[in-house]
């Protein structure tokens, strides 16, 4: 078995994007840590957590619920022994402007922990930029942040792939 190393999976909604990270973490032998970015916004988002518990099940895996302070989970969470899954950037993303956060300082941040992190980091990110320009200004500037976040994030993980109808295309494979 090759050591999982800290990767990038990227996709659009419901690519299965995020069954992708969980195998590639799972598959590690490592123990799994499910770092969730999502709230309970509305009964929807809600449902749609509890369909991603029930199929992950809850054996084998430690949830832990962060949706603002990421790095600040990370390292309590990450360790010797253990594959962090984050699911995932773009609601954290989202999160950060909602709270009027700066999502360039914020990446940096994140890739500064990922230069020196002790455990694999396996990130889910949307690719959202392949539809229409949106329609207003607070949909342009979050589109081009997410734009910046995964390439950033990408340059710096040894490891990078885009999930389109459940399968994986590998953008970046780094040993
Ligand atoms: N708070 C919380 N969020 C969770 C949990 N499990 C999953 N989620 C969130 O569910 C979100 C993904 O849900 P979906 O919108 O259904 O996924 P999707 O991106 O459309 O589909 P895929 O491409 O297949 O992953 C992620 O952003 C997770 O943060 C959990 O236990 N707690």
């Amino acid at each position: 078995m090759t050591a999982l190393v800290s990767t990038l999976v990227l996709g659009g909604a419901r690519s299965g994007k995020s069954v992708f990270g969980e195998k590639l973490v799972a598959g590690s032998g490592l123990t799994k840590i499910y770092l969730a970015t999502a709230t309970r916004s509305d009964d929807e988002m809600a449902e749609r957590i509890a369909h991603h518990r029930n199929r992950r099940g809850f054996s084998g895996w430690t949830t832990v619920e962060e949706p603002l302070a990421l790095v600040d989970a990370l390292t309590r969470e990450a360790g010797r022994g253990r594959a962090v899954l984050v699911d995932c950037l773009t609601l954290w993303l989202f999160n950060l402007m909602e709270a009027g956060r700066d999502p360039e300082v914020e990446a940096k941040r994140l890739t500064r922990y990922l230069g020196v992190a002790t455990a694999p980091i396996v990130m889910v990110s949307n690719e959202v930029g392949l539809g229409l320009v949106p329609e207003t200004p607070l949909g342009r500037a979050f589109r081009d942040a997410q734009g910046r976040l995964n390439q950033i994030v990408a340059a710096t993980v040894p490891q990078v792939v885009f999930v389109a109808a459940g399968l994986p295309l590998w953008l970046k494979q780094e040993n």
